[in-house]
């Protein structure tokens, strides 16, 4: 098992997990994952290598065939997944759904907000409180009487998340928070992550965005076949070759990517690299792993 790397309690501890969604296929192979309290990690990975069902065998929405998964409140108290029933799991842990039309089922918007913290026993003043806090927070204005299906993607994401954040767990998972949403609204979902994250919750966030994982968050874990195949920081794990191939990176992310890690990418190439050559995406990786500007002139390939 991982040792914590933050001196910190863990948030998650993943131990030997195996799972599959039938007989004699197996999604997740023997996965070892530990998580400390405070840690805001990206997971990348190709479509289909296991990401979403680790997730949620993190949050308990799925059971390991083997292996276990310990959840940890503010206090560093231990939660087995297999021995804990849904609503006290969502105390600790909370799962933002990839598509919010899969999350999102009431008709109002406080309807959405509320429901969860009726199942957890808020008391009525104080959930009113926080659902004020959190459509401050992710920048809904609405006097909560909106039905959630009459806002934009953008907002249904970003109402998915106060859903989420409104019942105050230690641990935040959200399963590809910036998918179909423009720039700077996924900027902007991952500021709302951060800020959650400054004030102390782990954030663990499923992303195909690796200039935003690279931006943002500190550790990244690549999976691969429902396997780790590397975790570390950005400018580590990202600057392996092997793991940008193995995890189906390639131009123009890659481009983004360097701007994001080091600001070490000049205009010209930025813009040239748009055009995606694999010689292009060699020559910059090379030259970023070791520590080099990339420049025109540095480029063996014109
Ligand atoms: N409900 C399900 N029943 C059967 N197989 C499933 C189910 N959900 C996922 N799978 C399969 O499990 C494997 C892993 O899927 P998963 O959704 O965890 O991958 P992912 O890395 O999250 O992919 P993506 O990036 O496309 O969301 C895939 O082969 C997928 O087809």
């Amino acid at each position: 098992m991982t040792e914590s790397r933050t001196g910190k309690h863990p948030a998650l501890v993943v131990d030997g997990v195996e799972f599959g969604y039938v007989s004699d296929t197996t999604v997740l192979h023997d996965v070892d994952l530990s998580i400390d309290s405070g840690e805001f990690v990206t997971i990348i990975g190709q479509n289909g290598s296991g990401k979403s069902t680790l997730v949620k065998n993190v949050v308990g929405l799925l059971k390991p065939d083997q292996g276990s998964v310990t959840i940890y409140d503010d206090d560093g108290t231990p939660y087995e997944t297999t021995e804990q029933p849904m609503n006290v799991l969502a105390r600790y842990v909370g799962f933002v759904f990839q598509n919010p039309d899969d999350q999102i089922f009431h008709t109002s918007v406080q309807k959405e907000l509320t429901y969860g913290l009726k199942n957890i026993g808020v008391p009525e003043a104080e959930r009113q409180e926080r659902i004020e806090s959190v459509l401050d927070a992710v920048g809904l204005s609405t006097d909560g009487s909106q039905n959630p299906f009459n806002l934009g993607k953008g907002q249904r994401q970003r109402l998915a998340i106060a859903a989420v954040l409104v019942m105050r767990p230690q641990t935040i998972i959200v399963d590809e928070p910036t998918t179909g949403q423009d720039r700077k609204e996924s900027k902007r979902i991952m500021e709302i992550l951060q800020e959650y994250n400054d004030e102390g919750h782990t954030i663990i966030a499923i992303t195909h965005d690796i200039a935003l994982a690279a931006e943002y968050t500190d550790r990244v874990v690549a999976i691969r076949d429902g396997d780790v195949i590397a975790d570390g920081p950005p400018e580590r794990v990202f600057l392996d070759e092997q793991n940008l191939k193995e995890t189906n990176i390639r131009p123009p992310q890659i481009t983004q990517l360097g701007a994001a890690l080091n600001d070490r990418l000049d205009a010209d190439i930025l813009e040239e690299m748009w055009l995606t050559t694999d010689d292009a995406f060699e020559d910059t990786i090379d030259a970023l792993s070791e520590g080099e500007a990339v420049t025109k002139s540095s480029r063996k390939h014109q």
